[in-house]
């Protein structure tokens, strides 16, 4: 059974057809890319997948089982988890705040044991705290655990994203342009990061990005979105030399 299958989904807002009987089948382990020009309907992929929009018509299935209707927390305790092309950190809290928060689901006290501060609080309280440093040590961001995430960097703040989503301990993520505003050395990096996580964590990775290094030195699959429908799928090698492909980026590089 794949980790991940939608089937036949469609979503339009208003006239206008965002996705058009879209196909998509995740084993579990694979890192796949979507990819097309601005507009084609990529994140749209990503919000019905998360519960964020509901599909007119169509079938997403975790696990053999249905995502459709039910709502975004409850698909995160599925084990998927999300960042966003546009960072949603709080940025008025500390980098290792952004990260216990993620353990929502787990925390192992009480409230009226939050209150009172008994024992199994404090314990509670530094199990959260040592694992989110462990997060925060994978992804380089140890030594700012104090700081507030709004004074992080750019760089930081997308790793940090992805430190909150590997908390919720998912088995799938989905990376939504996760190196954008980055430099070419950063994007270096986060490809090695993207690969250890894989391998430390057991995951499985669909990522949208529009850093065309990063999609075809890191993906071993590739979907291809123009105007909602798919148009091409394949390994890097056939998407880069897939002629649709290079059409649907005419004037822009798809190397
Ligand atoms: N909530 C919404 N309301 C109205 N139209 C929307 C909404 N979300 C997406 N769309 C439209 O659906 C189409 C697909 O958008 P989507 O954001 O999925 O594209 P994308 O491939 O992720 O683009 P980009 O690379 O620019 O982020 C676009 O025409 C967009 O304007």
């Amino acid at each position: 059974m794949a980790l991940l299958e939608v089937k036949n989904l469609y979503k339009s807002f208003g006239g206008l057809s965002a996705l058009v009987d879209f196909n998509m089948m995740i084993e579990e382990g694979e890192l796949v890319g979507l990819i097309g020009p601005n507009g084609a309907g990529k994140t749209t992929v990503f919000n019905l997948v998360t519960g964020v929009y509901r599909p007119d018509r169509g079938s997403i299935m975790m696990e053999g089982r249905s995502l459709v209707g039910r709502k975004p927390h409850d698909i995160c305790r599925t084990g998927i988890a999300r960042t966003f092309q546009n960072i949603r950190l709080f940025g008025g809290l500390s980098v290792i705040d952004n990260v216990r928060i993620s353990f929502h689901k787990d925390v192992p006290y009480s409230l009226p044991a939050a209150v009172l501060r008994l024992p199994v609080f404090i314990r509670g309280e530094g199990w959260m705290d040592k694992k989110a440093s462990k997060y925060l040590e994978l992804l380089g961001l140890l030594e700012k655990k104090d700081e507030l995430a709004k004074n992080l960097p750019y760089g930081d703040q997308r790793r940090l994203e992805i430190a909150r989503a590997l908390a919720t301990n998912p088995k799938l993520v989905i990376l939504d342009e996760p190196a954008a505003g980055m430099n070419p050395q950063e994007t270096q990096e986060l490809m090695k990061l993207i690969l250890s996580l894989r391998d430390e964590f057991k995951l499985t990775i669909l990522l949208i990005e529009h850093d065309m290094s990063l999609v075809m030195g890191l993906c071993e699959r590739i979907l291809v979105l123009d105007y909602g429908r798919t148009i091409a799928e394949g390994r890097p090698e056939e998407i880069k030399n897939n002629p649709r492909v290079i059409e649907a980026y005419l004037g822009e590089e798809v190397v």
